[in-house]
């Protein structure tokens, strides 16, 4: 019953991805196996009318509604019409089966379609607090190795459907044939299906126990090559091969269990299907002395009907063997759901008044210190502001409270006196250009690295100045200049092909490219050398006025054409204002941190 109700239960789960078209399937494979098992049931006519002319006498009464049939069509007695017959079921067969084939094959494709789109749109709407919590390689595990089980999981399933359609079909007409001999081999069936349900809960149990390790192994495979620099550098390759290793060797043993459960079943087929005929031939001629020709036919059905019965326990099995990514990707979509970002309705217009934080509280866990604590304060628009301070006194935190990435514990940001409940997230973001600490530099050429794909500089150039002009104004267009292929060039992986600055410099580029009204700078200038930040900080003091930024730097240096400076320590403003104030005040913070910066 157990078994009875998961399958409804995985039936649900792919009806969820792929609609109402799934039963689709049922109609087509019930019409096929129907149309199977009505021609292999013609033989017996025709063998009939082989052996004689008119009804013969020892005919059942299912026989005799088949002859009836027949005599309708006006061939009872007609090998050649009887022939016909068969031919024609059997293209219809053949017709029904291509149907159902490439029907399945449509619904395949279409649920790997639902399932990488729905999934890479759920994850790009997670909560990024919960993404904070979570792993490159979960995620990549999820989205390739496991979605790519859950689809050909369905294959497995609608094969599975269909042995157990076309079982059915074959029992259903060999007991229209010989009931009691019918009866008999369906027992025996059931009986041999019971005894499997045992192989198929340790099939099932391994299934998941793969599908977890799988998505260690991708966890780690991708842990150690985003850091393979690193790892080659100081020799730590050992130390992870072992993990790594040791994960491979168990999720190999799992595959190959399921291997060996797969080939008992397949390889037990044969044997179990002729041995039990043998013996039913021997009961049904020997006790019961029926009439061999009925026999025949349903001993061909009940070979097929066998055949199509240990390929159920096949089919469910192998099903089984990748439903553990069927619940994987399942759970998933419910956790990011659960996770997902809420945004408001209220679609911003371009910033113009302010941006402001009012007692606004945070931390990243329930047990976990707070990052930042009752911080009010204001950026008109259009103004330039710095935050300073140490490091870990939440400088990162605050900025991810005005992109709205995070949403604070207490207090509230309010962009334009608008609270952050009620904002369109989108509507403010698309207003925002923000240079990270991380370098985000993707691999491909420096001018779609620019313009993200917005077009083609051979075919635009009024893309191609717009991007010419940003990337000037980021002190970049040089460098892009000198390369072999100018805007053109592939950076490779992360833009391993640039050097840290030139990195930051297309990122910087890339932002003012988008003509943000808030551009964020966290450590924009932190990989350059002197005389590039000179420049980039050209670039931005050029900006003054004409949109609102907020810099994170270390380097005083870079700060000192700013209207108001922020002074952070453990998660609070502790002290703010203008530069040259805060550096004249005797005795403050910021005066100790310029100094010991000799500045
Ligand atoms: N993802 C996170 N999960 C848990 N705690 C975090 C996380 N990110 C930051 N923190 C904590 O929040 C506090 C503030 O960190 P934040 O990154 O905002 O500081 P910061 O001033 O930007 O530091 P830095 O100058 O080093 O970048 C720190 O104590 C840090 O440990």
């Amino acid at each position: 019953m157990s078994t009875f109700r998961d399958l409804l239960g995985y039936l649900r789960t792919y009806r969820r991805y792929i609609g109402r078209r799934i039963y689709l399937v049922f109609v087509l494979t019930i019409a096929t196996a129907f149309a199977q098992g009505f021609g292999i049931t013609m033989l017996l006519p025709l063998l009939r009318a082989s052996q004689s002319g008119g009804p013969a006498e020892d005919m059942g009464t299912a026989e005799e509604l088949l002859y009836s049939f027949l005599e309708l069509l006006g061939i009872a007695d007609s090998m050649v019409g009887i022939l016909g017959l068969i031919a024609f079921i059997f293209i219809a067969k053949g017709g029904l089966a291509f149907a159902k084939g490439g029907y399945i094959g449509y619904l395949q494709s279409r649920l790997l379609r639902e399932l990488k789109t729905k999934l890479f749109d759920a994850y790009s709407r997670m909560d990024y607090r919960y993404y904070i919590k979570q792993n490159a390689g979960h995620f990549i595990n999820v989205i390739n190795g496991q979605v790519n089980q859950f689809f050909q999981s369905f294959q497995n399933f609608t094969g599975f459907l269909t042995q157990a359609v076309t079982a059915i079909s074959y029992f259903g007409f060999a007991f229209f044939i010989a009931w009691n001999f019918a009866l008999m081999a369906i027992g025996v069936g059931l009986v041999l299906l019971f005894l499997f349900k045992y192989l198929n809960a340790y099939v099932r149990r391994l299934s998941r126990m793969r599908s977890r390790e799988m998505s260690e192994l991708n966890k780690l495979l991708v842990q150690s090559l985003q850091s393979l620099k690193y790892i080659v550098s100081t020799n730590q390759t050992a130390h992870l091969r072992t993990g790594v290793l040791g994960s491979v060797k168990r999720l190999t043993s799992y595959i190959f269990k399921q291997r060996i459960a797969g080939a008992f079943t397949s390889s037990l087929k044969e044997p179990v299907s002729v041995l039990l005929i043998i013996g039913l031939i021997i009961v049904q001629v020997t006790v019961f002395e029926d009439p061999i020709a009925p026999i025949f036919v349903a001993l061909l059905l009940f070979h097929r009907g066998m055949q199509a019965m240990i390929s159920i326990q096949s089919g469910w099995q192998q099903t089984m063997d990748k439903i553990g990514s069927v619940e994987m990707v399942d759970d998933e979509f419910d956790m990011v759901h659960k996770h997902r970002e809420e945004t408001g309705s209220h679609v911003l217009e371009p910033l113009h008044r302010s941006i402001e934080l009012d007692n606004v509280s945070f931390a990243y866990g329930e047990d976990e210190d707070h990052a930042l604590r009752g911080i009010s304060l204001t950026i008109p628009a259009n103004t330039t502001v710095a935050l300073v301070g140490e490091s870990g006194a939440g400088k990162s935190t605050l900025v991810d409270m005005l992109t709205l990435l995070l949403k604070p514990d207490t207090g509230t940001v309010e962009i334009d006196d608008v609270p952050h409940p009620e904002i369109d997230l989108n509507s403010w973001r698309s207003q925002i250009g923000y240079v990270s600490q991380e370098t985000v530099v993707f691999d491909d050429t420096i001018a779609n690295n620019i313009s993200l794909w917005q077009g083609n500089i051979e075919d635009d150039p009024e893309l191609r100045d717009r991007i010419h002009d940003a990337a000037k104004r980021a002190y970049a267009h040089h460098f892009i200049e000198d390369l072999p292929n100018g805007y053109q060039t592939v950076v490779g992986d992360r833009g391993v092909r640039l050097s840290g600055g030139q990195r930051q410099r297309l990122f910087v580029a890339r932002e003012l490219f988008k003509r943000p009204n808030l551009l964020i700078l966290d450590e924009a200038t932190s990989a350059l050398d002197t005389e590039s930040e000179r420049y980039i900080q050209d670039s931005i003091d050029a900006l003054k006025g004409e949109m609102t930024v907020v810099i994170i730097a270390h380097r005083l240096s870079t700060i000192k054409n700013v209207d108001y400076v922020y002074v952070m320590d453990e998660g609070e403003v502790i002290e703010e204002g203008p530069y040259t104030d805060l550096r004249n005040h005797d005795g403050s913070r910021f005066q100790e941190m310029v100094e010991m910066q000799r500045l």
